[in-house]
């Protein structure tokens, strides 16, 4: 049986393609009973959306690369938690991430890592992406779920000279199984 859980999705985008991402994290998330999203921009934030971030059972950070980290946006909203941070406020809420960059690489592992280690500051669980890699046999596809082979989280390529609505349905599908399987998570540690 489901019971209600909140996840809420916190991220920055400044040219809306991590912000299509996130929406698809949003439907993974939203496909599991019982489970209220909150979608938050963090560049933007409210506060009832930070208290909607201090009731949440688990929280999915989401950034772009830029010169290889997360967002100057999103690094000014992680030093806005640092209040919560002292108190520990959000000790042991589950915690996953999700990246997007240019380059197929773009060193965006960085700035998924970034977002681990921002999670464990607050003692949140990491929560991984749970999916073997895709796209690494001769026989395989790159519309495969996680295509870019990675485990700490979902990864997204976004070609520069195209927009949000061109971005690969792999890298999508992949997004909306982390909120998926966070959602999943949530339920079941609940339970
Ligand atoms: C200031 C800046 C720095 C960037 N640095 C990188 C980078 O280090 N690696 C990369 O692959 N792409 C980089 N990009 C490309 C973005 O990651 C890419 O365009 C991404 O889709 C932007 O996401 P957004 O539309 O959500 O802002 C950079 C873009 C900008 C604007």
């Amino acid at each position: 049986m489901s019971r209600e859980i909140s996840v809420a999705i916190a991220y920055h985008s400044g040219y809306g393609h991590t912000a299509r991402q996130a929406e698809f994290v949003r439907q993974g998330a939203e496909e599991v009973a019982g489970t209220t999203v909150h979608l938050i921009a963090v560049d933007q934030i409210t506060d009832e959306q930070w208290a909607q971030l201090d009731a949440a059972d688990a929280i999915i950070f989401g950034s772009p690369t830029y010169l290889g980290d997360v967002s100057a946006a999103f690094r000014t909203f992680v030093e806005k938690t640092s209040g919560r941070w002292m108190q520990q406020q959000w000790k042991d809420k589950l915690a996953a991430g999700f990246v997007n960059s240019g380059a197929k690489s773009g060193d965006k592992l960085h700035a998924l890592q970034s977002l681990s280690v921002f999670a464990a500051q607050h003692s949140m669980m990491w929560v991984s992406l749970g999916l073997l890699p895709g796209w690494n046999k001769s026989t395989a596809s790159e519309f495969d779920l996680n295509r870019l082979g990675v485990w700490l989280g979902a990864a997204a390529q976004s070609n520069g000279d195209q927009g949000a609505d061109a971005m690969h349905k792999s890298d999508l599908a992949t997004a909306e199984h982390l909120g998926r399987r966070v959602a999943e998570q949530a339920q079941r540690i609940g339970a």
